[in-house]
Formats: structure tokens, sequence, C-alpha cells
């Protein structure tokens, strides 16, 4: 029987490679519901080429233009909005998989709703997690749901483990010594210090490997994206601290590895396109055709790594240190980045002044201790509200 599959951010960088991949197993998965944005005229080529039964936006203006779309073209897709929606769609009885591909933390209520539905969901936004932690593990947990990572160094990761670590053992029992979690270093790994004042929205989204969206390219250029990933890998492996270690590997073939005591080093390895991991998750334990081509060694020309440079890296040192500080910490330095890298990108900020803002907004917040979905959200709001006003007043 086909499984069921509901897209949050379809119409992204992720949705659209996870519409690829679906289309490739027709009898396997069916398209339950899409979610976007703003971005009508993607979502109505979405709805005509894949037919889905529920089509959301979070924005109602946007919903009221699909939908007047929708029926000039007859197309059979109900339509609805908001908020209320996207949870509907991440926790409906018919659905047996949710691709959590959202942006940010707007992805947070419909993951812990597919969460709380006990379905699987393939996480991409990790934004969701790092900001709520052990209370979205919990959610999994107690409600019998299934967690795979699509971020390809997490899905990396998880393929190199043993398979008592996919079912909950620690780290330490089964002998893995390590997560060598991997990073390209982004289009400024080389670039002169004193030139990053320059630095242009256009020039930070310009990844060297990836084809990704604004949000994610900008946090790879200033190595907050590894960062994130961090704090990620430590909660979805249970790693301390010291179980972690970031290496820079700038061509992206490696996507993270296992470290054992017994001196074994497993790596996933692929090319850098995300349809490799979407297929892992969408049908795990089962492999299945991605449409991605395997690796040609023959033709690898570099193949490199080295330690990251925190100085030229800020946004690194400060992740590392709110993974060390907590969840209060980890939720409002989210919050601050993900307000920082909009700023940069609407030109309100430069790109030096991302790190500058996310250390005073961390500052101000390290010593919060959220205890449930409430205050997660007070504090998202709290430490967003703090860094809009460090703007304004200028950093
Ligand atoms: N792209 C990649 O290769 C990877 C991405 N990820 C993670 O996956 C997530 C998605 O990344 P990516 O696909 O690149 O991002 P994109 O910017 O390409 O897509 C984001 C999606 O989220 C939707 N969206 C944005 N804001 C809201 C909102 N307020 N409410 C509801 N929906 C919203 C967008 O809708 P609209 O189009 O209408 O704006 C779009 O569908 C991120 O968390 C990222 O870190 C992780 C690993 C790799
Ligand atoms: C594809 C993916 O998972 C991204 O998170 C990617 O890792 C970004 O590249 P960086 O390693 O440069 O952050
Ligand atoms: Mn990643």
């Amino acid at each position: 029987m086909s499984k069921q599959v509901t897209i949050l951010g379809a119409t992204g960088s992720i949705g659209l490679s996870t519409l690829d991949v679906i289309s490739r197993h027709p009898g396997q998965f069916e398209l339950f519901a899409v979610t976007g944005n703003t971005n009508v005229a993607g979502m109505l080529e979405i709805c005509q080429t894949y037919q889905p039964k529920v089509a959301v936006m979070a924005n109602a203006d946007a919903a009221k233009l699909l939908q007047q779309q929708i029926e000039k073209n007859g197309i059979a897709t109900e339509v609805t909005a908001g908020v209320d929606s996207l949870v509907d769609v991440a926790s409906h009885s018919s659905v047996d998989i949710v691709m959590a591909a959202i942006v940010g933390g707007a992805g947070l209520l419909p993951t812990i709703a597919a969460a709380n539905a006990g379905k699987r969901i393939c996480l991409a936004n990790k934004e969701a997690l790092v900001m709520s932690g052990d209370l979205f593990l919990d959610a999994v947990s107690n409600n019998g749901a299934t967690l795979l990572p699509v971020d390809s160094e997490h899905n990396a990761i998880f393929q190199s483990m043993p398979p008592e670590v996919q079912q909950g053992a620690t780290l330490s029992t089964s002998g893995v010594r390590k997560i060598l979690l991997t990073g390209s270093g982004g289009p400024f790994l080389t670039k002169p210090l004193e030139e990053f004042g320059e630095i242009t929205p256009a020039m930070a989204v310009a990844h060297p490997n990836w084809d990704m969206g604004a949000k994610i390219s900008v946090d790879s250029a200033t190595m907050m994206n590894k960062g994130l990933e961090f704090i990620e890998a430590r909660l979805l492996f249970n790693a301390s601290f010291e179980q972690m270690e970031v290496i820079i590997h700038p061509q992206s073939i490696i996507h993270s590895m296992v470290s054992y005591n017994d001196g074994s080093v497993l790596a996933q390895m692929g090319q850098p396109d995300m349809r490799t991991p979407i297929a892992h998750t969408l049908s795990y334990p089962a492999r299945i055709e991605s449409g991605v081509e395997p690796l040609d060694f023959s033709q690898l020309a570099d193949f490199t790594f080295v330690k990251p440079d925190f100085n030229r890296f800020p946004n690194l040192a400060l992740a590392l240190e709110a993974s060390k500080s907590g969840q209060g910490a980890t939720t409002a330095l989210n919050a601050s980045n993900e307000v920082a890298v909009e700023a940069f990108l609407q030109g309100e900020i430069r790109f030096i002044d991302i790190a500058q803002l996310n250390e005073r907004v961390l500052n101000a917040h390290v010593n919060s201790k959220p205890n449930s979905l409430s205050d997660i959200l007070e504090l998202d709001a709290q430490a967003r509200q703090f860094a809009k006003q460090v703007i304004t007043q200028g950093i």
C-alpha cells in the first residue's frame, strides 16, 4: 500500500527535491498535502504537476490568490491557510510520512504536531530541533513517532552508526569514540579576513557545492550552519560535547563520519545532492532509487580536511558555547540568527554584524531555562524582539 506524504515547505529546495524523489516511485508514495508560505506560482505548479489532496499556504493572502488559480485551472486540490492548517496536514490520520522542510522556527508547531501524532518525520528543518531540543525528542518518543535525519551530515552519521544506537543505545557502550561532523567551510573559507566587511548577500548565498535556500546558504557562509548542526547532532545521537568534532572538508564528498574505539572510521559519501538523504529517510530501511548518480572516484581531484578557524567563523564558536550552556542558549541563539540572517539578506546589516548581533542576544539570554513549549515560544519571541531592537539601535 502506498504511503501518504505531507511535505511541509514543498516550494523550497528540500521540498522540490522530495517531490522529485516521490515522483520516481508512484506506487510507493502518494502526496497528501504540500505547504508553502507566499510562493503562489510555485505552489500552483506543484498542484498542477503532482495533484496533492491539500495545499496549505501559511500566508492567508497567498492562499486566496492560489485558490483563484486552482479554480481557474480546474485543479481538484483543496486550498487552506494558516498555522492551524499546517498542523492539521502534519498530523492528519491519513498521513504516514511528514517531510519537515519549512525553514526556521515557523516549522516548529507542525513538526511537533507530527511527532505528537506518531508520524515518521523526515527532519530537514534543523531550527525546529535546535529551538526545542528534548521537548521535541520527548514528543517523538512518547508518541511512537519515528525521527529520521534528512540533514546530509546527520543522515550520514545515522547511516554510519551501529544499529543499536539507532534503537537508543548510548555511544560509549556501542564502541563509538566520536562523531566527526564535516562542513565545507562555505564560500569564504579562504577569503582574506579584511574583505569580510564587503560581503554581499549574493556572494554569501553562492555555496560552492550545494544548491540550497537563502537562509541555510548564509548560515553555511558564516558556519552557523555547522554550529546548528553540532547542536542538532548532540540531540539526535545523545552525544556529549567531547564526543563531537567539527572538521572542514571543502569538497562535501564525505557527508560526516563516525570514529570507533578500535580505530575504524565509517563515512557516508555521495554526490552533494539532497535527493540521497531524502530517499533514504522516505523509504528507510529499504533503499530506493533517488536520481543521484554514484560517485566516480577516478574523477575526484581533491579530498582534503582542515580544522575550523573560530576567528574566521565566530558564529561556530557561539553555537558551540550555546550547546554547552543548554536549551535557553540554543533557543535564543537560533532566534537571533534567524533575525540576523533576514536583516543581512535585506541589506540592513553587514555580514560581519551577524555574529556580533548573535553574541549580544546569546549573552542576554544564556541563563534562560525554558521548560515547556510555551516557555520556548516565549523565549524565541523575546530573543527575536531583542535582536530587532539591537539592529534598530545599531549593533
Ligand atoms: N536545502 C538544503 O540542501 C538543506 C536544507 N536543510 C534545512 O531544510 C529546511 C529548508 O531548507 P530549504 O529547502 O533550503 O529552504 P527554502 O528557503 O528553499 O524553502 C523554505 C520553505 O519553507 C517555506 N516557508 C518559509 N517561511 C515560512 C513560514 N513562515 N511558514 C510556513 N512556511 C514557510 C517556504 O515557502 P515559500 O516558498 O512560499 O516561501 C519554502 O517552502 C531548513 O531548515 C534548512 O536548514 C537542511 C539540510 C540541507
Ligand atoms: C546539504 C546540507 O546538509 C547542508 O547543511 C550543507 O551541509 C551545507 O554546507 P556546509 O557544510 O557548508 O554548511
Ligand atoms: Mn547539513
